[in-house]
C-alpha cells in the first residue's frame, strides 16, 4: 500500500484487490453468502460482459448497507452544456480548431454544473466512441452524486486538486495525475484547493487498458504497479440526497434517503484509479527520426478491430531528445485517426505559442497539420546536441471515429479564429538546387 496525499492506496493495475473498512466485512472463501457479516447487501458490479475473456473481465463484489436499487424513480433533468454522441446539433466541419482554456466560473459552480462538452464521437448507445468534456468547478457536490452509464470517466485534472469520493473509495488527484472511474461508478467531486478545472474523456467503449509492449519487454512505459485503487470508506448518513444519472446521453436524477456511498468492503477489479503522469517509463529513439506517438499510449480502450483504438491516451512528457540528423519536432501529417489534444501544463514543442495550459485543440481525420511555422524555420536549422524537455504535459484522445466538436465548441468565444495563421509562413524554399 502506498501513502500519499494522506490517503492510502491499494496498488497493481487490474489486480483482484479486496479491501474492508470494517475488520472481517469481507466474505471469506465465496461471494454471496446467506447472511453477510454485519448484516450487509451483496451486490455485484459488472464492466465488461459475465462471459467477457478471463484477460478483459472487470467485475467486483460489494458489501453495502443498502444494495443500490433503494432509490427513488429517475425523472429527468436539465443537462446544461453536456452532449454526447451521436451529435446531431451542428456539423462537423473538416478545420483544424483551436481553443483557449474555458473561464472559471464566477457564481458558485458544483463539477456538475461546470461540465461543457468540446466534443464527441461514436454513439453511446452502441458502446463505442467517446465523449470530451471539460469540468470546471468552484464548491463541492452537496448531497449529491453522479454516475454515467454512458462511460468510463478518464479525468486529466488541468489545475486544482480534487478529492473524488466514490463507492470504492477516496481518492486525491491533483495536475500531472488522472483518474479513471468505471462506468456506474457513483461519486462526487469536492475540490480541495481552490478551482478546479481539467479534461474528461468519457469512454463508451471497451474499459481502458494498458497497451502491450511488444518487443519493449516486461517494462516500460505505464507500470501496472504505479496505478493506485482506493480502499473501502463509507458512509452511514440518513439524509435526503441526489443521485444524477448520464444516461443515453440525458440527465436523470433520483431521490435518496441515505449516502449511496455505503460499500463497507469489496474485491475486484472493476474499481476506480488513479496514475501519476510522471512515472511513465518514456521509451524513444535513441538514433534518428521521430516515431510514431503511440509510444507514449499511457492507456488504451480498444476498438473490435486489432490495432485500432477507440481510444488511445497519449502523453508529450518531459523527456531527453537526442536523435541525430533528425527534424525532432512532430512531422507534418495526415492520419486517419482524430486527435484532440489537451495541454497540462508548460509549452509543447509544435506549438510555442497559442497552446497554453488548458487550452484545446482538434485535428480530425485526414485533415494536414504539424509544426506551426516558427517553430519548423526553428528545428530545420537547430544544433542537434540532446536536449531536455522540460516544463511541457500535453496529452491526446486519439480516436479511430471522426470527432465531431459540439456547437457550442465551434461558436464559442474562446475559440481561437485565427488559428490557420500559425502556419500561413510556411514559405516555399524549393529553388531546383539540392
Ligand atoms: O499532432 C500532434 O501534435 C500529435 C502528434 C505528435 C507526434 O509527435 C506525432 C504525431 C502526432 O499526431
Ligand atoms: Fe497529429
Amino acid at each position: 500500500m502506498v501513502q500519499q496525499n494522506e490517503l492510502t492506496y491499494l496498488t497493481g493495475f487490474n489486480n483482484e484487490h479486496e479491501t474492508e473498512a470494517l475488520e472481517g466485512a469481507l466474505p471469506v472463501g465465496q461471494f454471496n453468502p446467506q447472511r453477510c457479516p454485519y448484516n450487509l447487501y451483496c451486490e455485484q458490479f459488472s464492466t465488461t460482459a459475465f462471459t467477457a475473456p478471463r484477460a478483459s473481465n472487470r467485475r467486483s463484489w460489494t458489501y453495502r448497507l443498502r444494495p443500490s436499487i433503494a432509490m427513488g424513480d429517475f425523472t429527468p433533468m436539465d443537462k446544461g452544456h453536456l452532449l454526447t454522441a451521436p451529435l446531431t446539433d451542428t456539423p462537423c466541419p473538416p478545420n483544424v480548431m483551436r481553443w483557449d482554456p474555458i473561464a472559471m466560473p464566477e457564481q458558485k459552480t458544483d463539477f456538475i454544473d461546470g461540465l461543457v462538452t468540446m466534443a464527441a464521437n461514436g454513439d453511446a448507445r452502441m458502446q463505442q466512441g467517446i465523449g470530451i468534456h471539460v469540468y470546471r468547478a468552484n464548491s463541492p457536490m452537496e448531497k449529491r452524486f453522479f454516475y454515467s452509464s454512458d462511460g468510463e470517466m478518464l479525468f486529466v485534472p488541468q489545475q486544482g486538486s480534487l478529492l473524488a469520493k466514490t463507492e470504492f473509495g477516496h481518492l486525491s488527484v491533483s495536475p500531472g495525475e488522472i483518474l479513471v472511474i468505471p462506468r456506474g461508478v457513483k461519486f462526487s467531486v469536492t475540490p480541495t484547493d481552490g478551482p478546479i478545472r481539467g479534461y474528461i474523456c468519457e469512454n463508451y467503449g471497451t474499459p481502458l487498458q494498458l497497451p502491450e509492449r511488444g518487443p519493449v519487454g516486461a517494462n516500460g512505459y505505464a507500470n501496472d504497479r504505479d496505478f493506485q485503487y482506493p480502499v473501502a470508506a463509507f458512509e452511514d448518513i440518513d439524509d435526503d440526497m441526489q443521485l444524477i444519472n448520464k444516461f443515453c446521453g440525458e440527465l436523470y436524477q433520483a431521490t435518496l434517503d441515505h449516502s449511496p456511498l455505503d460499500v463497507v468492503a469489496w474485491t475486484g477489479n472493476s474499481a476506480p484509479y488513479k496514475y501519476d503522469l510522471s512515472r511513465f517509463n518514456v521509451i524513444n529513439s535513441v538514433s534518428f527520426d521521430h516515431p510514431d506517438p503511440s509510444i507514449f499510449t499511457v492507456l488504451t480502450s480498444p476498438s473490435e478491430t486489432e490495432g485500432v483504438a477507440n481510444v488511445d491516451f497519449v502523453i508529450f512528457p518531459p523527456r531527453w531528445m537526442v536523435a541525430e540528423n533528425t527534424f525532432r519536432p512532430p512531422w507534418y501529417h495526415r492520419n486517419i485517426m482524430s486527435e484532440f489534444m489537451g495541454l497540462i501544463e508548460g509549452t509543447y514543442d509544435a506549438k510555442e505559442a497559442g497552446f497554453v495550459p488548458g487550452g484545446m485543440s482538434l485535428h480530425n481525420s485526414m485533415t494536414p497539420h504539424g509544426p506551426e511555422a516558427a517553430v519548423f524555420e526553428k528545428a530545420s536549422a537547430a544544433e542537434l546536441e540532446p536536449q531536455k524537455y522540460e516544463n511541457t504535459m500535453a496529452f491526446m484522445f486519439e480516436s479511430r471515429y471522426v470527432i465531431a466538436p459540439t456547437r457550442y465548441a465551434q461558436n464559442s468565444s474562446h475559440r481561437q479564429h485565427d488559428y490557420l495563421d500559425c502556419w500561413q509562413g510556411l514559405k516555399k524554399y524549393y529553388d531546383g538546387t539540392r
